[in-house]
């Protein structure tokens, strides 16, 4: 059974002036454990989107989004939430850390819902992982844009997910971490035989898939991707 199957995914939005665009138009998309798919796209062409649709932060206007055997498009939105809670995990552009806690409590609080709950010692051991062993209780405004991007890598893998979303995940870190926490985000994924789907325009980034596809080309056009 797949991890991640999608059909005939759409959705449009209005723009200020009331015009209906469509952002997304995929036809379908399977992802199987342990697969890593990377699509490469530019600013503006959809790719936030289209990780939002899959993770159930969003609503598709039609079409379906299939996690492993549960229909997204079914869920009510707490449902989609408690689904992507345990099954999902997602790397933000924007990190979306939770700013009053720490490091740890971060990692920890995107476990609470996981099939293990929170888990310190792991929580740890990720986040010393990712290079951070020292900064467990900095709170995420003292930590660097690049730190802060580690902590939210830590806290998507915590749960073990059977699917990574990952959206730009390494585009503040120096070339060297970028590296670094891209190769800790496809060796953890190997080794829970989690199936990852990532975005970027980064060309060392999409250099590291064998599998990867252009979503600025394809998407619109209703493409189709099975590898
Ligand atoms: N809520 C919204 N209402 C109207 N248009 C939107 C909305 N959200 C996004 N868009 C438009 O949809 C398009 C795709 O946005 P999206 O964030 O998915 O792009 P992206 O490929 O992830 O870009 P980036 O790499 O810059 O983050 C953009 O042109 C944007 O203006």
């Amino acid at each position: 059974m797949p991890v991640l199957s999608l059909q005939n995914l759409r959705k449009s939005y209005r723009s200020p002036a009331g015009e209906s665009t469509m952002v997304v138009n995929v036809g379908a998309l399977t992802l199987a454990a342990g697969q890593q798919l990377a699509l490469r796209g530019v600013s503006g062409s959809g790719k936030t989107t289209f990780l939002n649709l899959i993770a159930g932060i969003l609503r598709a206007d039609s079409g379906s989004v299939v996690i492993a055997d549960t229909d997204m498009m079914a869920l009510s939105e707490s449902q989609r939430d408690r689904l992507r809670a345990s099954s999902i995990g997602y790397v933000f552009q924007t990190f979306n850390l939770l700013q009053g806690y720490t490091a740890l409590d971060n990692v920890k609080l995107g476990m609470a819902f996981g099939p293990g709950g929170a888990d310190r010692a792991r929580a740890q051991a990720l986040l010393e992982r990712v290079g951070l062993g020292d900064r467990l209780h900095y709170r995420p405004r003292q930590l660097s844009t690049g730190q802060q991007q580690r902590v939210a890598v830590a806290r998507a893998l915590a749960n073990r997910p059977k699917l990574v979303l990952a959206d730009e995940p390494t585009g503040n870190l120096d070339p060297r971490t970028a590296g670094e926490v891209l190769r800790l985000i496809r060796d953890v994924c190997a080794e829970n035989d989690a199936a990852l789907l990532l975005v970027s325009h980064d060309d060392d980034v999409l250099a590291q898939f064998d599998h990867v596809q252009d979503f600025g080309a394809l998407n619109g056009a209703g493409w189709e991707v099975a590898l």
